[in-house]
């Protein structure tokens, strides 16, 4: 049994030519094979913040992410670039722009991380997604707007505060019916999905919350996705601490622990991303409406 997992993503946006051109339409390949991806990036929000960082390093990621550089690796000016040349829909942008004067706005993936995750979903020809850790909702609001009219993503988050604001969100975005709010403890609402008979019946998944439940997660996770589907799992980087042996503490030694979980685990095939950024582009061909699309190419 092969499931592939893997992480991260991304940066936004800008254009309005670019804008109209987000809404992904129903994907309709599915993966021929049975396939688990398992990997995972690095957030671009804290990639000063490695073993050696110091005081102005981590002041220094922490102005990044409050201006809203949140590329990994990136400078303001590269930065900029990825924003003017990532397609993000007008109400992923509202979203950030509301995000980003809130506490935890560095959590969010990055516009770029976001049109990943949206892509890997629609060329999975995903019906079926579970968000692991929303917060004010993103990412997720990114993949439900890839997803088919029938599609259904499970958006698991325990903060109440953030997911009313997700709601708006997915309101605005008009994909509210795609969407299935869970307000509780992520690994509760997992457990009541496979309690509920929907082993091997989801595409898709991406992981996002608390790095110390990562095992857990990913082991529930592979019963609730199907062979053939994806788990992508972010952070396992963990900006760079996995990597540096005088970093000890229990977030960096749960992440270590799972990385090395993942590579000998061969129920999956994995990828490991260690910066989106440094994908040059994936280009995913889409039939196109000539009467209806505004899609500039
Ligand atoms: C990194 S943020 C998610 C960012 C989101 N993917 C985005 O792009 O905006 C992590 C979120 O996980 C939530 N979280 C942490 N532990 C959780 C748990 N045990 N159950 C549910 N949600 C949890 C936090 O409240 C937080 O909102």
């Amino acid at each position: 049994m092969r499931r592939f997992a893997s992480a991260s993503f991304l940066p936004p946006p800008a254009t309005a030519a670019a804008e109209a051109a987000l809404r992904f339409g129903a994907a309709t390949t599915l993966v021929p094979r049975a396939l688990a991806l398992t990997a995972s990036t690095c957030p671009w929000q804290r990639r000063h913040l490695c073993s050696s960082s110091s005081a102005a390093a981590t002041a220094a990621a922490v102005e990044e992410a409050r201006q809203g550089r949140k590329q990994m690796g990136a400078t303001p000016q590269l930065y900029e670039y990825l924003l003017a040349n990532v397609r993000e829909h007008p109400v992923l942008r509202e979203l950030r722009e509301e995000t980003a004067a809130m506490r935890g706005s560095q959590m969010q993936v990055s516009p770029a991380q976001a049109q990943l995750l949206a892509m890997l979903a629609q060329i999975l020809g995903a019906q079926r997604c579970i968000e692991v850790g929303v917060y004010t909702g993103y990412s997720s609001l990114a993949v439900a707007l890839a997803l088919p009219e029938s599609g259904r993503l499970v958006a698991c988050e325990r903060d109440e505060r953030c997911l009313e604001v997700a709601k708006k969100y997915y309101q605005r975005a008009g994909v509210s019916h795609k969407v299935d709010v869970k307000h509780a403890l992520a690994a509760d609402s997992l457990k009541s999905l496979i309690d509920g008979g929907e082993a091997n019946s989801y595409d898709f998944a991406f992981v996002d919350a608390d790095k110390r439940m990562y095992e857990e997660y990913y082991e529930l996770l592979l019963k609730l996705v199907r062979v053939g589907g994806l788990i992508v799992i972010d952070n396992v980087l963990w900006y760079g601490r996995v990597a540096d042996p005088l970093v000890n503490d229990l977030k960096t030694i749960s992440i270590r622990n799972f990385n090395k979980k993942l590579l000998e685990d061969n129920r999956v095939n994995i990828s490991m991303v260690s910066s989106s950024h440094h994908i040059s582009c994936l280009v995913y061909p889409i039939v196109i409406h000539h009467q209806t699309c505004k899609c500039k190419l």
